[in-house]
C-alpha cells in the first residue's frame, strides 16, 4: 500500500490545473511484513522545515494508529538522509512561523523517540544535526558507506538542546557523546560503526531496509505491549523532561536564535553552503 502524493494536481473549474500543497513524506507498508517505510522527500537536501516536520508528525501518527509492525525511516535522496534543520527557518525568522517550526520539531521528536512500534533508520546519505537527531531517535541504525553523521551544532555556533543530547546519549557512551558534541564532530560511516553510533553498514538502500526489517523482525516473538512498555520505560525520563519543559524550551530557543551573534553566524554559514554549492 503506498500513500504518496508528491504533487497532487487538482482541476478547478473547467480547465485550470493547480498544484495543491505537496506531501513531503511517503508511507509504504510492506504487505508481507507489515512494516512501514517512511520516506522523507523534500529536495534538495531534506532540510527539516515546518512543512516537512508536520508531514513527518502526521506520518508517524498514521503508522502508530495503523498498527504497523514497525517503522523504517529513510530518504528519497540518494546521497542525503537529511541535512538537518532548514537553516532558512532560523535565519531572519518570521515570528509566528519559527514558533510553529520549533513546536513541530518537538512534536516529531516526542512521537519518534517515544513511538510504541519498533523503529529503525536506513541512513542512505549524509545525516548532520537534525538528521542525526532523527536517526538517533530510532532504535536501530543501518548506514551506507562514505557518508557522515553527527551533531555538528557547535560548528555552526549553536547549541543542541538537552533532548538532542538525550537521543545521542541513548546510543553513545557518555564520554564519546560529550566530546563529539563539544567538537561538533561529524563521523564517517566507518567511524560511526566503530563508536556504536550506527549498528550496521549496508551497501545499498535496499540492503539497509532489509537489515532494518530484520531488526524489527527480531521482535516477532515478543509480546508487543510488553515490548512497547519496556521501551517507553527506558525513554520515559527523557520524554517527560521535554513534556514538562516544552514552553521554556521554545522560549530558550527563540531567545538564543534571535541573538545578533547567532544570526550573523547562521548567515555566514548559509553563505558558505551556497558558495560551496556553486563551485
Ligand atoms: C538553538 C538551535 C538548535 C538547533 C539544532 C539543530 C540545528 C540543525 O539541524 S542546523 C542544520 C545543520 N546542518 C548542516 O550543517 C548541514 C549543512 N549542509 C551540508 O553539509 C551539505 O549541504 C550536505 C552534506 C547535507 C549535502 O551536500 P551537497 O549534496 O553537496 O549539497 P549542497 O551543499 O550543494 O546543498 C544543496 C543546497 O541545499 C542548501 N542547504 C544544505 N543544507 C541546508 C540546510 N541545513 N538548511 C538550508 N539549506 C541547506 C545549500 O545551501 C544548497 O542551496 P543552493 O545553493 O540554494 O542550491
Amino acid at each position: 500500500m503506498l500513500r504518496s502524493s508528491l504533487l497532487t494536481l487538482t482541476r478547478i473549474g473547467s480547465n485550470r490545473l493547480m498544484s495543491t500543497a505537496a506531501k513531503l513524506t511517503t508511507v509504504e507498508v510492506n504487505d508481507k511484513t507489515g512494516i512501514a517505510t517512511l520516506t522523507m522527500c523534500r529536495p534538495p537536501v531534506n532540510g527539516l522545515n515546518l512543512e516537512l516536520l508536520k508531514d513527518l508528525s502526521q506520518s508517524i501518527d498514521e503508522i502508530e494508529s495503523n498498527k504497523s509492525r514497525g517503522l523504517i525511516l529513510t530518504s528519497s535522496n540518494p546521497t542525503i538522509f537529511s541535512a538537518g534543520l532548514d537553516i532558512l527557518e532560523m535565519y531572519k525568522p518570521d515570528k509566528e512561523r519559527i514558533r510553529a517550526f520549533w513546536t513541530s520539531l518537538q512534536d516529531v521528536w516526542l512521537a519518534l523517540y517515544g513511538s510504541s512500534v519498533p523503529t529503525a533508520a536506513a541512513i542512505n546519505g549524509h545525516s548532520p544535526a537534525g538528521g542525526c537527531l532523527l536517526a538517533t531517535s530510532c532504535e536501530y541504525r543501518v548506514m551506507l558507506p562514505k557518508f557522515t553523521i553527527g551533531l555538528n551544532e557547535t560548528q555552526l555556533g549553536i547549541v543542541a538542546p538537552k533532548w538532542f543530547m538525550s537521543s545521542f546519549l541513548s546510543v553513545l557512551p557518555r564520554r564519546i557523546a560529550e566530546r563529539a558534541l563539544n567538537q561538533g564532530r561529524m563521523f564517517t560511516t566507518e567511524e560511526a560503526l566503530q563508536v556504536g553510533l550506527i549498528d550496521e553498514v549496508a551497501n545499498t538502500k535496499e540492503e539497509a531496509i532489509e537489515k532494518c526489517s530484520a531488526f524489527i523482525g527480531s521482535f516477532a516473538k515478543v509480546n508487543p505491549l510488553a515490548r512497547a512498555l519496556t521501551k517507553q520505560q527506558f525513554r520515559a525520563a527523557d520524554l517527560q523532561q521535554l513534556e514538562n519543559e516544552r514552553v521554556q524550551d521554545l522560549e530558550k530557543f527563540l531567545f538564543f536564535v534571535n541573538q545578533p551573534a547567532v544570526q550573523k553566524g547562521l548567515g555566514l554559514y548559509l553563505e558558505s553552503l551556497k558558495k560551496k554549492a556553486k563551485n
